[in-house]
């Protein structure tokens, strides 16, 4: 940095200052402190700190990297400082926020490439993206020099030197300044850079404070100058110099939170002047109205002079804590960043030069140079050579016209030249409180100017205001127009409207005071309609009740007639089973009785035989008795035969006595039956179907008795025919003993004869009382069973039947209770409410309808049209928006002006 003046080309475009904020994660200090974080980014752009937003061209939060800081504020400057611009980053912040390892980094070296190392801060990702860049160039020489200067206490030090000294700095007329005796060193790779920044770090001067154990006392500069020299097709070399320098300030704090004592108060006080000198540029370079720029009142401002407001590149890094007990230093910094952001910098590439143009100014000075050496080392003279000297003669000569020595011309020179410094320091004496009056006078003018030149902005705002306010005032006089006419329009439809609304009120009023009287009338007649409803259905209630009850007794009476008639019925069938019973009896006597008529036979028979026996024994004797023993056989034969013809028509007419009346009695009890259950399934369909199968059981039983009557008939009529048969082999016999008597004198042949049929009758009687005794037992078991099964089936149908009933019976009368109990409190109720709400409808409907009052016309009702009026008032914008425009417009007037110079 020995020399910062270079030949520049014609200004290009104003380019914004770049700010970005980065914002450093909690310490673990603090995390265990549990210190609040103030600080929340919405967006790549804002950041918000207590309510408070702020705007930059990027925020880093807490978790970016070192890499995504570098490649987005740092890469692209590099390219920029090969292509012959001068670039400037600085680091600024509150102490202890990480400015240091933002320019630095933990460490000065990198590990691999420059994109790789997580850890590298600015300066060395820097030195080796440049040799990266560099080595991508072909036919170009390339020169890289490196220095590092510090500014502490207001002094310069050059951190590559061995010694100490320090170092001034000067200011061209241009204003360029110029380090003298800086130490430049040529590098060749990054390594080489970073092993200089690491000695300059090593000589910088660091100090433990409260917020930062190893904080920077010092504003540290690090420049890297390229050269490059690129030789032309026409042989001409194009000369590139461009350099970025690389600013870490020492932290902003104040002395009470940083712990400072003694010594460190003074540096902190330095630290702090210089930065305060740093915050009023950068607020006068963005405050446009602001001519005086305070460059000059600090050694950082002035080394920093070109890159703010200047012709570099520059990008600001302002770093904060997101600690709540830091917000006071957070918030002063972003203001001074955001103010930065209003900065603008014309970047200008230095100048080509040809190689051929530099050689030639550069030989021709060194030439007078070596002269005047020469002369100084051989001690002739003024410490100029012969040949200036003589050239000075001739000069003279040229002036005075007289042909005079140099040393007398000396003389005369030193006399006048003694009168004229008499001259001169009365002259400089005048010269110096003229200079001071004027100084004065131009302060006073200055002012005076700078005042003039506010009034003249404030004249120039005010008439702008108030051209607008004209502008606007015509504008609302034309709405206000308009607005009046659509008023006056809406005034009248409005009176219309009104009498209308007016009449329509009374309407409405009197309307409302007769709906009131039909529904007090309506309200009385559903009081009065709701008492007699109630004494109705009270009445009607109990009505029904009785009447249910008295139906409920009536069933009950109707069952228990049902039950005495199946008791009866049961009885009857008990009766008719005991005189089924009798009436086999009386068979089984018929039946004995036959039997005894045929052991009477049998007996008769063997008397029969007896006298026949006699008879052969007498047969002398009995010739003479023949007749009467004739007379006596055929007299018992016929009564014997009477007696079995009795017999039999006394079977006959018991048997069908027995089927009469049985009949008879089981249709009678038939039809009861059959009579009841009618009337039980007219009362009660449910029980039909049981009553049905009753009925068939009956019936079937019925049949069964039928099929053992007639099986009983059958038997009887078999008898019948049996005895019939006997009686007329009686007949015969009787015939045929009656011609064997008559035969009687062939007794030998019929008594055998009539031994052999009367054997032969025997067999048949035998048969026949065999046959007898087995119909009988037959009969008798059948009737037994019968009668058994009869009433078993009689008795489970006709308990079964009386408990279905009774079942049936209770259902009913609770399902009757149930229907009454609703009914009452329904059907009745709901019809003649029905026929009440129809008639008080009626009611209402008539008085409401027919008394209302209908509505008169009162005026035609305006009709719709579309009054244009200005639907929206264009609000007067605030004074000071109207102000902020005006500036703005002045700005952009001065810009254009700018880049048409
Ligand atoms: N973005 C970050 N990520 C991780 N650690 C950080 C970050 N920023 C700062 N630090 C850490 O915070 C501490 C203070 O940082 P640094 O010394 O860089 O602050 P400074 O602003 O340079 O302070 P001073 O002005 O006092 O020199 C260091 O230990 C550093 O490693």
């Amino acid at each position: 940095m020995s020399s910062m003046t270079q030949k520049r080309k014609t200004p290009q475009h104003l380019q914004n200052v770049k700010v970005v904020v980065r914002i450093r994660p909690l310490s673990k200090q603090e995390e265990d402190q549990n210190v609040k974080s103030v600080i929340t980014t919405h967006t790549h752009r804002e950041l918000v700190l207590k309510e408070k937003k702020y705007s930059f061209d990027r925020v880093f939060k807490s978790t970016a990297t070192q890499i995504e800081l570098y490649l987005h504020v740092i890469a692209p400057l590099i390219q920029d400082v090969i292509e012959g611009y001068n670039c400037t980053v600085f680091a600024y912040g509150q102490t202890g926020t990480g400015k240091t390892y933002t320019m630095t980094g933990d460490k000065c070296n990198l590990v691999g490439n420059w994109r790789e190392d997580i850890h590298a801060g600015v300066i060395p990702r820097a030195a080796f993206h440049i040799f990266h860049e560099l080595d991508k160039l072909s036919n170009v020489d390339v020169n890289v020099k490196v220095s590092y200067i510090e500014l502490y206490n207001e002094e310069i030090r050059d951190l590559l030197s061995d010694n100490e000294n320090i170092l001034q700095m000067y200011s061209d007329n241009k204003g360029a300044v110029t380090i003298h005796g800086l130490t430049e060193i040529s590098v060749h790779n990054g390594e080489g850079i970073c092993k200089y920044l690491q000695r300059g770090i090593f000589k910088r001067q660091i100090a433990p404070t409260l917020m930062n154990h190893q904080s920077s006392r010092s504003h540290t500069v690090f420049t890297i100058s390229i050269n490059t020299r690129e030789t032309t097709i026409c042989g001409d070399d194009i000369l590139k110099a461009g350099k970025i320098n690389l600013v870490d300030l020492a932290g902003s704090e104040n002395i009470a939170k940083s712990g400072c004592k003694e010594i460190r108060a003074v540096e902190l006080a330095n630290i702090n002047k210089s930065l305060l000198t740093l915050g009023r540029v950068i607020h006068a370079l963005a405050d446009k109205s602001n001519k005086h720029v305070p460059y000059r009142d600090s050694k950082l401002t002035r080394i920093l002079q070109d890159s703010l407001g200047g012709h570099t590149k520059t990008a600001i890094i302002a770093t904060v804590s997101p600690a709540l007990n830091s917000h006071e230093e957070t918030s002063s910094t972003l203001e001074y960043a955001s103010r930065a952001r209003d900065i603008k910098n014309t970047p200008t590439v230095n100048e080509k030069m040809t190689k051929n143009e530099v050689i030639e100014g550069l030989v021709k000075e060194i030439d007078k140079l070596q002269k005047d050496l020469d002369a100084a080392r051989s001690g002739t003279g003024f410490y100029v050579n012969k040949e200036n000297y003589e050239k000075m003669i001739d000069a003279i000569v040229a002036v005075t016209g007289e042909h005079i020595t140099p040393d007398e011309l000396m003389d005369r020179k030193a006399e006048r030249i003694k009168s004229l410094e008499d001259r001169l320091y009365s002259r400089m004496r005048e010269f110096d409180e003229t200079v001071e009056q004027c100084k004065k006078h131009k302060e006073e003018l200055e002012n005076a100017m700078a005042m003039i030149k506010d009034k003249d902005n404030i004249l120039e705002q005010e008439k702008f205001l108030s051209k607008w306010f004209e502008d606007q005032t015509s504008e609302k006089l034309e709405e206000a127009q308009k607005l009046l006419s659509a008023t006056k329009t809406l005034h009248s439809e409005k009176e219309i409207l009104l009498a209308k609304l007016e009449h329509q009120f009374n309407i409405n009023v009197s309307n409302q005071k007769l709906t009131h009287t039909a529904v007090s009338n309506a309200v009385s007649m559903l009081d009065e309609f709701g008492s007699q409803e109630s004494k109705r259905i009270k009445l009607s209630e109990k009505k029904v009740k009785e009447q249910v009850e008295k139906n409920v007794l009536e069933l009950q009476r109707n069952f228990h007639d049902t039950s005495n008639s199946i008791k009866k019925l049961r009885e009857d069938c008990e009766t008719r089973i005991r005189e089924y019973k009798n009436g086999f009896s009386i068979k089984k006597t018929i039946s004995v009785k036959s039997k005894y008529y045929l052991d009477t036979m049998r007996e008769k028979t063997r008397v029969v035989e007896d006298v026949l026996s006699q008879y052969a024994q007498q047969l002398d004797l009995v010739k003479s008795e023949v007749p009467k023993m004739e007379e006596s056989y055929r007299q018992n034969s016929i009564k014997y035969f009477d007696e079995a013809l009795t017999l039999i028509k006394l079977s006959d007419d018991i048997t069908s006595r027995i089927n009469s009346e049985q009949t008879r009695r089981h249709h009678e009890n038939l039809d009861h039956t059959e009579k009841t259950l009618t009337e039980r399934i007219k009362e009660n369909e449910s029980l039909i179907a049981l009553l049905q199968k009753r009925i068939n059981e009956d019936s079937i039983t019925l049949k069964r008795i039928q099929v053992d009557r007639d099986s009983v008939a059958n038997a009887e009529e078999r008898t019948r025919e049996c005895l019939l048969e006997r009686a007329n082999n009686l007949e015969k016999l009787s015939k045929e003993a009656l011609e064997g008597l008559q035969s009687c004198y062939q007794l030998p042949k019929l008594i055998a004869i009539q031994n052999a049929k009367i054997q032969e009758l025997q067999a048949v009687i035998q048969e026949f009382e065999n046959k007898l005794n087995e119909i009988s037992s037959v009969l008798n078991k059948k009737h037994e069973e019968i009668t058994e099964y009869t009433i078993e089936t009689f008795n489970t149908s006709i308990s079964n039947t009386c408990k279905s009933i009774e079942e049936a019976m209770d259902e009913k009368i609770k399902n009757l209770l149930n229907s009454v109990d609703m009914v009452v409190g329904k059907t009745d109720t709901v019809d003649s409410f029905t026929k009440f709400i129809c008639h008080m409808k009626e009611v209402l409907v008539q008085q409401i309808l027919d008394k209302n009052v209908k509505a008169k016309h009162v005026g035609d009702t305006p009709v719709r049209q579309s009054t244009s009026y200005p639907l929206r008032i264009k609000e007067v914008a605030p004074r000071e928006a109207l102000i902020e425009k005006f500036k703005q417009s002045t700005e952009q007037k001065m810009e254009e002006s700018d880049i048409d110079y």
